[in-house]
């Protein structure tokens, strides 16, 4: 057994969404969101399961950031629920809303918290939607606008900042499999999603520049799967590299470091990207100063003339979450170094890492090992990248609190911190206690 310590001032922290854990989405004049229409639409999520209530932390935040110091968290990181903003999704602004915003920040910054505010998480404003939603060219600017006010209101007091959640599940889980907001089931929308958000998030990066904050960074945050080929075939290899450069930080960050989709995606999916999309590349190239990673689990990937990609998923047989993902710790290392390999960026955050599993409270406890085990075996990964070069900077554990996860409403639990949707009672489960020696120590033993 030894001890392997982390980089001094290595940000440790938790991670939400405002959709996810606030409720109350249309108290103080908040306009409404699609996954607000989205999940008030019978037969769209489990038990018919709505964010109305969540974990109630619009009203119980000052409750959450005390749990948080008592964990000993070094960063949080949340996002801003657009509507509240701008309830139409531009234009008139709410400022009740803001206040909130506002009083979590202050809150956070005075129990010694850093703020790690994600501008998008998913939660569009609905009034944007019936104007074509991502797939409006025109929402380069909105967001961009609603961009600039975030950091003319809030910049003096946070400085990390990603503009967008997981652009390839809004893209493709969102408008191809119809299974998140807004329902859509249109490949060619999925792309044209794609190339909006990315015009989006460079349009914001710009207004980052302009809006200079101190000691101000702002990235973009990516869903990731480590895709490996099945076997050594040359067919399941390309198969695997579709795969990764579809599904994981290359759609966004060929584009965005180097001008241009990656090559098997055009070589695969051109019919599909935007008419002249070429002609936008130039805008979308913008220096960005971190990448966020967000990374649960990896698959096989075998060759498969039947799929648009060429390939399947393949499992390994290995033990999984209640999210039925398999729980690969190596993946977790193949994508940052990856990562750092093929792009070489500045710094490196781990946004979000953790896993469901069968919380049962017990005399008051929750004994989640199997979290704790799944936890353990990701930082040593992320311990190994750091020592292999990895500019990872900090770590964002998914989540804070048990909440809404989406299709599946609330039956299943990702927080450190289990909740009792009844009572809104919070429990820091066995996981969160063990999470604060972590940071205390800022080491592990392996
Ligand atoms: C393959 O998992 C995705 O990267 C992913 C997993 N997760 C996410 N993205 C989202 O960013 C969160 O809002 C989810 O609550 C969380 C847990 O499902």
């Amino acid at each position: 057994m030894s001890t392997k310590y982390f980089p001094k001032d290595f940000l440790w922290g938790a991670a939400t969404a405002s959709y996810q854990i606030e409720g109350s989405p249309l108290a103080d004049g908040a306009g409404s969101s699609i996954w607000h229409r989205f999940s008030h639409t019978p037969g769209n999520i489990l038990n018919g399961d709505t964010g109305d209530v969540a974990a109630d932390h619009y009203r119980r935040y000052k409750e959450d950031i005390a749990l948080m110091k008592e964990m000993g968290l070094k960063g949080y990181r949340f996002s801003i629920a657009w509507p509240r903003i701008y309830p139409y999704g531009k234009g008139k602004i709410n400022v009740k809303g803001m206040d909130f915003y506002d009083r979590l920040v202050d809150e956070l910054l005075e129990a010694g918290i850093t703020p790690f505010i994600t501008l998008y998480h998913w939660d569009l404003p609905a009034t944007l939607q019936d104007l074509g939603g991502w797939a409006n060219r025109d929402i380069a600017c909105w967001f961009a606008d609603y961009a600039d006010y975030m950091f003319q209101r809030l910049g003096d007091r946070v400085e990390n900042w990603s503009t967008l959640n997981e652009p390839w599940v809004v893209a493709f889980v969102g408008h191809l499999f119809g299974e998140h907001a807004p329902g859509m089931k249109d490949i060619y929308s999925a792309f044209l999603v794609t190339h909006n958000q990315l015009r989006a998030h460079s349009k914001a990066v710009r207004a980052f520049r302009e809006a200079n904050i101190a000691n101000g960074k702002i990235g973009i945050t990516l869903s990731n799967t480590s895709h490996d080929p099945a076997t050594d075939s040359m067919e399941d290899k390309i198969a695997a590299k579709v795969a990764h450069e579809w599904n994981n930080y290359p759609l966004f960050l060929h584009p965005i470091y180097y001008g241009d989709y990656p090559d098997t995606v055009k070589e695969f999916l051109k019919e599909y990207l935007p008419k002249n999309y070429y002609k936008d590349m130039e805008e979308i190239k913008e220096e960005i100063d971190f990448v966020g990673i967000n990374y649960y689990s990896g698959d096989l990937v075998k060759f498969d003339p039947d799929s648009p990609l060429g390939g399947k998923s393949v499992k390994r047989g290995l033990p999984k979450t209640e999210m039925g993902w398999e729980i690969y710790p190596e993946g977790f290392y193949k994508i940052l170094k990856g990562l750092q390999d093929e792009y070489n960026p500045k710094e490196v955050y781990v946004t979000e890492n953790g896993a469901a599993f069968d919380d049962k409270v017990e005399n008051g406890e929750v004994h989640d090992h199997k979290r704790i085990d799944y936890l353990k075996k990701h930082f040593e990964m992320a311990h190994k990248a750091i020592e292999d070069g990895v500019k990872l900077k900090g770590y964002f554990v998914w989540s804070l609190l048990d909440n809404f996860e989406w299709a599946f409403g609330y039956s299943k639990r990702f927080g450190i911190v289990y909740v009792d949707y009844n009572t809104q009672k919070r429990i820091i489960k066995d996981s969160g206690k063990w999470y604060s020696q972590i940071i205390k120590n800022n080491s592990l033993d392996f």
